[in-house]
Parts: structure tokens; C-alpha cells; sequence
């Protein structure tokens, strides 16, 4: 079996860097496999809670649409279902996180692997939050087949859909322990309708802070979370 993790050879271009200060931004990375709802669940945070929603699935399809060399080698990774280099990725979200006058991000999709999480946190920063949204490949992959009916996406076809499940398994759901042992995790059922999920969703948002603007306390969340949902280790 190849390496599902595997990255081509990184293109360093940082002219847009440090453009704009995101010393001050609150972060939230919303992880889950393929079709767990995490689009869906940030339209909803969006209207809520007014975040900037940033999909890293989107920008770098806006990249493929672009039609250069670097678009085309992107869309073949992506129609195998592995990873785009973490340089590509963190380079599109930090030039659109520098575009938005907004200050509180929803990072969806992105990190999906340990080097994308350290590359963000040591050139952006660390979240303040991550929602995690658990759900069975066999629901994953219904939702997908059926998105795919509509979505026009090369990946939501069940070839690839396999491929993006093992994508996950092999490099996010070390992620996902990472941030759950920094204490930082929300674990959401993924499995109840749309407006279900979110009763969960807006626990875990409601425990960040808001005091001098939006200071984010992990501590105040994992403590509002654990209780509330008893998805945490106590
Ligand atoms: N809680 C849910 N129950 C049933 N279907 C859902 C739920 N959340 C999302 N969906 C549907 O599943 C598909 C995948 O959701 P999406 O938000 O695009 O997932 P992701 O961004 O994680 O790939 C979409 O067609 C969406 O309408
Ligand atoms: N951080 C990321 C996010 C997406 N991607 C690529 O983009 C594809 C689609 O990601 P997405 O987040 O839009 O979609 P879902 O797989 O979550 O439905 C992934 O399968 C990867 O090929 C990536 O390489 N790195």
C-alpha cells in the first residue's frame, strides 16, 4: 500500500506573508472524515455566530479551477484522495485569513495531517478550538454518494470516497488525538439530523469566552463540554 500521507516536493512562496496581524484571531479547525457534515455545521456557526467560514476543500478547488501546472497536479492528488502539500494549503488559508476583515475564523477541513497542524501553529497560531464531528463511514459514505449525485466533485465517487476514508484514518485521526490530549477537542455525534448536531455545536462554541472582545479559554469549553455532554475524560 502506498503512503496515503505522502506530499510532492514543497514550492516556497511567501510574498503575501505577514501582510496582515492574526496575533488576535480565534481559530476553530473543524475536523471530521468525508461527509461528516462539517460544511453544513459551519453555515449554521456562521449565521450564529458570525466567524468567517474558510474551507480549505474549497480554496484549493478554486486553485484546480484556475487551470495552472499547480492546479493540475492538485487535482490529480485530490481525485486519489491524499493530501495537498501543507505548504499549498496554509499559503491559500493565510492569504485568505489576511483578506478577511474578520478577526474569528472557522478553519474547516484543514489540519488534516500533524505537519499541517504544526505548520499552522507556528506561522498562524493555535486554535482556540476544535470540533470534531465522529461519524460511521458507512453514514459518511451514503451522504457522499448522495451529495454526489448534485455536487459536480470529482472525489464524491465511491473509488475515491474509499480512498478519502483511508486518507483519514492514516493521517487525521492522529491529529484529532493530538488536540484531544492538548484538551481542545469537542467530540460531536455527526449522526443526528443537521440541527441536532448543532444543540452540541453551540455547547462547545458557548464555551468560549467573549471578555475584552473574544478571548478565547479552552479550560472554561473542555469544562462546559465534559459536563454538559459527557463526551470528554473527566
Ligand atoms: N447531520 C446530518 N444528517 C444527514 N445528512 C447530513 C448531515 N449533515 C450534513 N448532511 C449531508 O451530508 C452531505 C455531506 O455534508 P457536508 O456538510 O458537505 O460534509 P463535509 O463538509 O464534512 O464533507 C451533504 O449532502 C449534507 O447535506
Ligand atoms: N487540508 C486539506 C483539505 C483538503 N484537501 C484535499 O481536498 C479534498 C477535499 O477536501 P474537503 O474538505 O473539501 O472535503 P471532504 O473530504 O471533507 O468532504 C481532500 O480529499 C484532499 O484531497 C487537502 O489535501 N488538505
Amino acid at each position: 500500500m502506498g503512503n496515503f500521507c505522502c506530499h510532492f516536493e514543497a514550492r516556497h512562496d511567501d510574498d503575501d506573508e505577514n501582510k496582515a496581524d492574526l496575533s488576535k484571531a480565534t481559530i476553530v479547525f473543524v475536523l471530521g472524515g468525508p461527509g461528516s457534515g462539517k460544511g453544513t455545521q459551519c453555515e449554521l456557526l456562521v449565521k450564529k455566530y458570525g466567524y468567517k467560514h474558510l474551507s480549505a476543500g474549497d480554496l484549493l478547488r478554486e486553485e484546480v479551477k484556475k487551470g495552472t501546472q499547480l492546479g493540475k497536479e492538485m487535482e490529480s492528488i485530490m481525485k486519489e484522495g491524499k493530501l495537498v502539500p501543507t505548504e499549498v494549503t496554509v499559503k491559500l488559508l493565510r492569504k485568505a485569513m489576511q483578506a478577511s476583515s474578520n478577526d474569528k475564523f472557522l478553519i474547516d477541513g484543514f489540519p488534516r495531517a500533524i505537519d499541517q497542524a504544526e505548520t499552522f501553529e507556528q506561522d498562524i497560531k493555535p486554535p482556540a478550538l476544535v470540533l470534531f464531528f465522529d461519524c460511521p463511514e458507512e453514514e459518511m459514505k451514503k451522504r457522499l454518494l448522495k451529495r454526489g449525485e448534485s455536487s459536480g466533485r470529482a472525489d464524491d465517487n465511491e473509488e475515491t470516497i474509499v480512498k478519502r476514508f483511508r486518507t483519514f484514518l492514516d493521517c487525521s485521526m492522529p491529529v484529532i488525538e493530538h488536540y484531544e490530549r492538548q484538551g481542545k477537542l469537542a467530540k460531536i455525534s455527526a449522526v443526528p439530523p443537521p440541527d441536532e448536531v448543532f444543540v452540541e455545536v453551540q455547547r462547545a462554541m458557548d464555551g468560549l469566552s467573549t471578555e475584552h472582545g473574544e478571548k478565547p479559554r479552552a479550560s472554561d469549553h473542555v469544562a462546559a463540554h465534559a459536563q454538559g455532554a459527557g463526551l470528554m475524560a473527566a
